[in-house]
């Protein structure tokens, strides 16, 4: 059986569950999917500081599924954050949503627009198209001004979401919008219906890369830059740690 871990980098459960049903509903039957959120990290993922301090139980959360025989592992925060040294410590692939989600959205047209939760992560996409190089299909990068834990508590947030896709799209003359949290997961569908494009979820995105990826016998390579880690001490906070 194919074992793909699905990675919530915040420590909210609500979110880990909708991340969980994204993933499983795409995924092959034969393929188990496991969703966790580590013991230790912030709520949510707002701010770079967040992202920073996801990292240490992202790379937890790594390491138990190498120790498990995990086949390949999705990183579900629009930041990617830990990417690359999961990456290193992962035998099997790593996808992050954004890239995912990114990528996928090259297929379907000449351009795509994203819509994150606060203004302020707006950059970070932005960083990630560079890094992805598809800043050339990327128009443009928006935001719905609502917090990552009041997307499933405000009673607007479809209606928000909607206007601020539909506005993405028209400001952006974009083929396609991008989700920029994996807590907009469960909207997929209803934006899909409500706006007729392309609206791609970076959970759904990932977990289809990881299993197309794990299909092809095809991992991350680990002769050069995603070689294991060299060994060293980790002191204080991050002595738990270990070289792997
Ligand atoms: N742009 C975002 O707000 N991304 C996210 N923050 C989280 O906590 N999860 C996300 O996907």
């Amino acid at each position: 059986t194919v074992r793909i871990k699905v990675v919530n980098p915040n420590t909210s459960a609500a979110m880990t569950r909708n991340i969980h049903g994204a993933a499983r509903a795409v995924a092959a039957p034969g393929t188990t999917i496991e969703a966790t959120s580590p013991a230790m990290g912030p709520a949510s993922i707002e701010s770079h500081y967040d992202e920073a301090l996801s990292v240490p139980g992202v790379l937890t959360e790594i390491a138990a599924g190498e120790r498990s025989g995990v086949d390949g592992y999705v990183l579900a925060c629009f930041g990617d954050p830990g990417l690359d040294a999961a990456r290193e410590l992962a035998t099997g692939p790593v996808v992050g949503i954004a890239e995912a989600a990114m990528r996928t959205a090259t297929y379907l047209g000449r351009t795509f627009t994203v819509v994150t939760t606060l203004a302020r992560t707006r950059g970070r996409a932005w960083d990630l198209a560079e890094r992805y190089g598809v800043t050339k299909f990327c128009a443009g990068v928006h935001d719905v001004d609502i917090p990552v834990l009041e997307l499933d508590q405000d009673p607007d947030t479809l209606r928000k979401l909607t206007e601020a896709c539909a506005s993405a799209i028209a400001a952006d003359d974009a083929d396609a919008v991008v989700l920029g949290c994996a807590g907009m997961a469960d909207l997929c569908a209803d934006l899909t219906k409500a706006l007729g494009v392309p609206v791609i979820d970076g959970v759904r995105a990932a977990t289809l890369q990881v299993q197309s990826l794990i299909t092809m016998a095809l991992a991350t390579d680990k002769r050069g830059e995603y070689a294991k880690p060299p060994a060293k001490a980790y002191s204080g906070l991050l002595s738990t740690f270990t070289s792997p």
